[in-house]
């Protein structure tokens, strides 16, 4: 067995563990990382890069079954899903690189391709070395919950891991999870011409305000998915091509393929990790606000720290520890400035409160101002008028955005950045925005905030009408 000491052991090289290893790397640290299975983790192989490149496949589809509105001859494309799976596969080679062994190695970082486990409160074993570090974080991701549901185990299923090697394209795709997961895959695969019904237990989108929810889904089931609220899926049965999901109230779907898209599970089984004193809760490690764990020389970020599991979190993460393990300074990881996006169509965006936790923290104080797209001349240009703005404020200041429709995701940029620099929203109405462009929505929206102020005050007018009575 090979003995090494580090400054810094990063346990899997995913989303947070890279961002962690590069940053430590090129400040001057000894850095190792320990990576099981592939460079990138679940976001480059199996997560945010594959799902977007689908999306992206079926948005085109979708645009030439609809073209006729721009006044171009509509088509019924022809879809070659196995072709759609090449180029999906083309997106991750294409990214690849930038997560490799070698451009890693390339910074300075010793990596090791092998699975972690902790043989005492600072030392790690993997594979034939043992790793002693002043500081280990671990990074070890998530992967797809399995629910126990009678019967799931002995038929054929998908989850977001198999689904990027599936060639034929499901005649008729059953979705148990109305979650990101399942409703992007539900979207996309429609769009490419399968049958798709998807089986939510509670509420679809339900992590999102509602409102917002309520319009994508209308714009989804108008689309032709099949989207059962309230549904749990309680038992499975079938073959490969003839599933059956039976709901807790008895009724039965069928499909020809499965997607199980129910939450996921952080990676911390096989780390040992109550050898180091390292405690668990019910979703991931235990952590401080500083994200330490319960062994204060180790932290856990990303998806493994069981909060907010997005790659943006974990890059973010992955700041807050740098600070924290090589230069000693207490950083917090903080969450009200925290943006995401659902990635179906029209997008789901939030970052900060929804309008719901803000009346409950803000009470009377609470302004909410919103602005339709339909407001929007390049949303009229383009067709694509469905969607608002709604920005919760409080102070003059905004403490929550939520946005759904055309490129929500972009423009959530703005009040992410507003947010998390206390922007007042006096300074967005000081912005000039060109025209036409979807950036508009929220100069307009900061624009509602004043208008009632500026438009309704008896005092604006009497000092207009002064000062028209004297000005020369
Ligand atoms: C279908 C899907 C779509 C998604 N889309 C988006 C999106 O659009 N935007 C977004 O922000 N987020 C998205 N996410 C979430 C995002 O993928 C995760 O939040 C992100 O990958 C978390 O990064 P991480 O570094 O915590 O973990 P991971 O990326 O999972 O990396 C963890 C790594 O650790 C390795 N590992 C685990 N245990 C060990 C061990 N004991 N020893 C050595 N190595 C180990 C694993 O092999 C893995 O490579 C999506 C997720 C899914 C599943
Ligand atoms: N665009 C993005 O950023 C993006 C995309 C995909 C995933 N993600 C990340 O991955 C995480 C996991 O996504 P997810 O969609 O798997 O999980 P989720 O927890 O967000 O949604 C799972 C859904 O499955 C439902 N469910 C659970 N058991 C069920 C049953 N037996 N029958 C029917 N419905 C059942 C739940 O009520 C829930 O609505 C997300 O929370 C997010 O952090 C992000």
């Amino acid at each position: 067995m090979n003995s090494i000491k580090t400054d810094l052991l990063v346990i899997g090289a995913g989303s947070g563990g890279l961002s962690v290893a590069a940053g430590a790397a090129q400040m001057g640290a000894d850095v190792t990382l320990l990576e099981r299975h592939k460079m990138g983790g679940d976001c480059l192989n199996y997560g945010c890069v594959p799902s977007k490149a689908i999306i992206k496949a079926g948005k085109i589809a979708h645009e030439m079954r609809h073209a006729a509105t721009y006044g171009i001859g509509s088509a019924e494309p022809e879809i070659d899903y196995a072709a759609v799976k090449d180029h999906v596969h083309g997106v991750i080679a294409n990214i690849a690189p930038h997560d490799s062994q070698e451009r890693f190695e390339g910074f300075g970082v010793r990596v090791i391709r092998e699975n972690g486990r902790f043989v005492s409160e600072d030392t790690v074993e993997a594979g034939d070395t043992r790793i002693t570090a002043r500081r280990i974080v671990i990074a070890t991701g998530s992967s797809p919950f399995v629910p126990p549901i009678p019967g799931l185990e002995e038929v054929p299923y998908l989850t977001n891991e198999s689904l990027w090697d599936l060639r034929e394209k499901p005649a008729h795709l059953i979705v148990i999870g109305g979650g990101p997961i399942g409703m992007e895959m539900a979207q996309a695969h429609r769009r490419l011409g399968s049958e798709v019904t998807v089986l939510e237990g509670e509420k679809a989108l339900g992590k999102d305000d509602s409102e917002l929810a309520a319009i994508a889904l209308e714009r989804l089931r108008g689309e032709g998915l099949v989207i059962e609220e309230n549904t749990k899926a309680a038992k499975v049965r079938g073959a490969a091509g003839a599933i059956e999901v039976e709901a807790e109230d008895g009724r039965v779907f069928k499909g020809s393929h499965l997607l199980v898209a129910v939450g996921r599970r952080a990676n911390t089984d096989g780390l040992d990790l109550e050898t180091a004193g390292i405690k668990t809760t019910r979703t991931g490690v235990k952590v401080d606000d500083r994200l330490r764990t319960t062994n204060k020389r180790v932290y856990a970020i990303g998806d493994a720290a069981g909060g907010l599991q997005f790659t943006h979190v974990a890059g973010y993460h992955a700041g807050v520890v740098v600070q924290s393990a090589l230069f000693g300074l207490p950083a917090k990881a903080k969450t009200a400035h925290l943006p995401w996006v659902t990635y179906i169509e029209p997008e789901l965006a939030q970052v900060g409160l929804t309008e719901a936790q803000a009346r409950k923290r803000h009470g009377p104080k609470l302004d909410v101002v919103r602005f339709d797209y339909d407001g929007n001349d390049r949303a009229q240009a383009e067709r694509l008028t469905d969607g608002f703005v709604k920005v919760m404020v409080s102070g003059g200041k905004p403490v929550g955005a939520s946005i759904v429709g055309h490129q929500a995701g972009e423009h959530i940029n703005f009040w992410a950045f507003a947010i998390a620099n206390g922007v007042k929203m006096k300074a967005v109405t000081n912005m000039v925005s060109p025209y036409p462009t979807y950036g508009e929505l929220n100069k307009r929206v900061a624009g509602a905030y004043f208008s009632p102020k500026l438009f309704d005050s008896s005092a604006v007018k009497r000092v207009v009408r002064l000062v028209q009575r004297y000005l020369p």
